[in-house]
Parts: C-alpha cells; structure tokens; sequence
C-alpha cells in the first residue's frame, strides 16, 4: 500500500554516471549546457565528475577529455539554484583533489566505498565537513550482502558525519522486494535520510526506485535518458513523471525536465538500452561500469561478452578490479584453446 511521503531530493548524475556511457567524453561546454538546463527544471543536486570520481582519468578507468576542474568550473557559474556535487572514491580522489573542488564550487560530496569497506571513507567525510559541504555515504554493490551488513557499514557513514547515506545497486542486480527489505532496515537503523541509485540492467530502475522511495527513502538518483553504466540509471524525466503520479513532491519541472533530456540527447554516443551484456550485468550481479571493459576484452579474445560477465559474477569482482578483467579474458581464452585442441 502506497504511504504518503515527504518531498523527494533528485541528485541527477548524468555528468558523472553518464561519463561512464560516453567514455568520459563529454566537453566542458555540453556539460554546461546540459547542467544549465537541470538547474532550470529545478533539479536540487547536479554531480560532475569523471565517472570513476574526482581524479578518475586514468589509464587504467579512462581518460576524459577535460579535467576535473575544467569541468567544474565550466558548471559552477551556470547554476542558479541547483547544488553542485562531485563523486569522490577514496583511494582514487585524494583530499588535494577535494579542495580543488571545494574552490571551484562544489557543495556536496558523495564518497562511495565498496558496501563492505565504509571505514575507508572516514578522511574524506571528515575533511567535507571541516569544509562546509554536504556529505552522502554511497555504498556501492549493496546487492552482494544482507541488510545487516548494509546498515552496520551505513552507521558508520552516520558516525564519520555523513548527512545521508545511500543504498547503491551498482550491478543493477536487485529486485524491488529486495530494495524494500533493505532500505526499509537501513532507515529504521539510521538518524539520517536514506537515499537510493539504480541502475537499469534489468529493466528496473523506476520500479526499484519507487520501491525504495516507498520504502522510506527520500533522495534518489536519476540521470537524463537514463545515460550511465552498463543499461544506465533510472533516467532523471520518467522519475520525475512516475514520483509525481504516484504522490511525491519533487519540485522538479516535468516539462522542463523533458525539455533537459533533449539538450542531451544529440549529445549521446548511443541510446541508452538494455542490450543483451547489460541483462548479463544485472543477471551475473557484475558492476555496471565493467561493459566497456568487457566488451573490449571479449573482443580482444574471441569471447562472448556474456560468458566473461558470468565469470566475473562467480569471482565477485569489485569496484577498481578492472584490469583483472582482462587477466579473466586471457584465462577464459586459453582454457577455451585447449578444450578446442
Ligand atoms: C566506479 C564508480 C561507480 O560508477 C559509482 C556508481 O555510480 C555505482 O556504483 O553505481
Ligand atoms: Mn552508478
């Protein structure tokens, strides 16, 4: 049964999960083009990062074609009410990155740790808040443990100083009962708001979503056109329509939104759908921004796509694993070489 509920925060991160879809290509000047139209439609959070987090340009996660204060510093002067966030993965962006970021308008901080690994985002929590911004806890692959061990790593978010802390379907592997189940414990056990990220591989981003916002959460993700990793996120305009028909205040402009999602959309490498390697993702439970990488080394080999994802969901590979990809390829390959021979 549907509960009434408190207005609903959207963070739109098709600037930074959607780099992970464009290969981290997006300019600075469509950055501010595509922010400035989520700032129009009232959307209250706007996070730009590579899609690794600050500092993510790399070989090993993929260069992008502008730095992180590039990018920044191209959104900062176009918003007139919406925040401006950035993704920060400890062991990747540093504490020097986050004063970079605090200098060039950053308000809110989003650090993502594995589910399990929350002790690690105690430093980069505590210097947000020494700094004025916004902190959200962002527990990522929260479909590969129990409730228990979501909340238990949730607290401890609470106890650095986070201001929200997220539930994160990394892999686009959960199911709304289970979203239920585990949103519902994590905010009985917590002070503070909870907040949900989907990822669509299964075709489930607006119902998982709206099953966490049921379920108690009051800050969600979306991005325009879904853009993102793997089959993408739930897509920021068909949120805002499906909230509002359900009840929820949002305070975001459905017109307007729509009108944000065609200011992205020549921009868009592809469009955004659920091919058969991202069903894989959410089906094996692999990390969403593993595709590209796979694709490539599917390619490289000789191998279907599909095959190393279901290798990969057997080795519960995690967040920053990506050049075991390939070393999983290679060993798929060659066992495949010798039952040929
Ligand atoms: C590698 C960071 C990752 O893309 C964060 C995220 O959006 C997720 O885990 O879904
Ligand atoms: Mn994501």
């Amino acid at each position: 049964m549907w509960k009434a509920v408190p207005k609903i925060r959207i963070m739109d991160t098709t600037l930074r999960d959607g780099m992970h879809a464009m290969a981290h290509q997006f300019t600075p000047e469509q950055m501010a083009r595509v922010a400035a139209a989520l700032d129009e439609a009232g959307v209250d959070v706007i996070e730009v990062s590579h899609g690794d987090g600050l500092a993510g340009y790399s070989f090993q996660y993929g260069f992008a074609a502008a730095t992180d204060e590039e990018y920044l510093r191209a959104v900062a002067p176009v918003l007139k009410r919406a925040k401006l966030a950035a993704l920060v993965l400890p062991g990747i962006g540093t504490c020097k990155d986050m004063q970079m970021a605090v200098k060039a308008g950053v308000k809110v901080f989003r650090i993502a740790t594995h589910v399990t690994e929350a002790d690690i985002s105690e430093e980069h929590m505590g210097l947000a808040k020494e700094m004025g911004a916004e902190v959200v806890g962002f527990l990522m692959m929260s479909h590969t443990v129990d409730k228990e061990k979501i909340a238990e790593q949730a607290r401890l978010m609470e106890s650095y100083g986070a201001d929200v802390v997220y539930v994160v379907d990394s892999a686009g592997a959960m199911t709304p009962q289970e979203v239920k189940e585990k949103v519902s414990y994590v905010r009985s056990c917590l002070k503070i708001p909870v907040g949900f990220h989907a990822h669509n591989n299964l075709g489930l981003a607006i119902g998982n979503t709206l099953a966490a916002v049921e379920a108690g959460a009051t800050v969600v993700d979306g991005t325009l056109r879904g853009l993102g990793a793997g089959a993408g996120n739930a897509p920021t305009e068909v949120l805002v329509a499906a909230l509002k028909k359900v009840g929820c205040e949002v305070g975001v402009d459905l017109y307007k939104i729509m009108d944000a999602a065609t200011v992205l959309e020549p921009m868009m490498r592809r469009p955004q759908v659920i091919d058969n390697a991202s069903i894989m993702l959410g089906y094996a439970g692999v990390y969403s921004s593993f595709l590209l990488h796979t694709y490539r080394a599917a390619e490289k080999f000789g191998l279907d796509p599909r095959d190393i994802l279901m290798e990969l969901g057997r080795r519960k590979i995690v967040g920053g694993q990506e050049d075991y990809i390939i070393d999983v390829a290679y060993e798929m390959a060659q066992n495949k070489q010798v039952v040929a021979g």
